[in-house]
């Protein structure tokens, strides 16, 4: 482990969207993880909208984690892969690993995140905290405690709650053990995003690293 490796940390404010447009707008305002998460489409027809998040992420100093298409992200040169259950069971991990890329996965129960935990993550994802209308899910809201319980599971490993999290229900999620909060709604279909990323920014971020 090199350390690059060792000082490594995810920032705790980790918007969700859909486009480069969202991307910019969010590095622009001083995020620093954010993802890509561009459904129903190919490798083919969403790696320009990769290479172009990826060039604006690099020139404002974020991290962006590709979502879902991992193919495309190791063509691109990217750092960061999001998959899914569902993902992993197309994903060549090998291919993934050999490609320097990070990965997050997601889990929803004790059985996927054994199966995580097996693939040797650079973060868990736990959802949805809450109830979320982003997308229809076969799983009820996990709740805070839940965020304790797979905190103590995961030790040192980075934790990500998603679903359902808004600025104002971050801190106690914060509190409960996640280290990152993940979020779409919140800031994107807010009626000023640039507001509440400002919002969510001072809210998220260490006093030290504070401009
Ligand atoms: C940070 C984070 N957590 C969970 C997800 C969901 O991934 P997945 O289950 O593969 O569902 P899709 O987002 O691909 O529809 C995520 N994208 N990011
Ligand atoms: C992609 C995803 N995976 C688990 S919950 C979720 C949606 C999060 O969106 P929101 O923050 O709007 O609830
Ligand atoms: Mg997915």
């Amino acid at each position: 482990m090199s350390i690059i490796d060792t000082i490594w940390r995810l920032d705790p404010f980790y918007p969700v969207v859909d486009s480069v447009d969202w991307v910019e707008r969010l590095v622009k305002q001083g995020t620093k993880l954010v993802q890509l998460r561009i459904k129903d489409r190919d490798d083919e027809t969403v790696m320009p909208e990769i290479r172009a998040a990826l060039t604006v992420c690099r020139a404002y100093g974020a991290d962006l984690v590709v979502n879902d298409y991992w193919r495309a992200a190791i063509a691109a040169g990217a750092d960061f892969l999001h998959l899914g259950q569902g993902d992993l069971d197309t994903a060549d991990l090998v291919a993934i690993r050999a490609a320097g890329l990070k990965l997050g996965i997601s889990t929803h129960d004790h059985a996927e995140l054994a199966r995580a935990l097996a693939c040797d993550p650079d973060y868990v994802a736990l959802g949805p905290i809450y109830p979320t209308t982003l997308k229809v899910m076969p799983f009820v809201p996990q709740g805070l405690e839940r965020i304790g319980e797979w905190k103590k599971l995961i030790g040192d490993l980075p934790l990500v709650a998603i679903g359902g999290i808004t600025l104002e229900r971050a801190p106690a999620c914060l509190a409960a053990g996640a280290d990152v909060i993940a979020m779409v709604s919140d800031v994107v279909r807010h009626p000023d995003p640039d507001a509440r990323t400002q919002a969510w920014l001072a809210a998220t971020r260490p006093a030290s690293v504070r401009t």
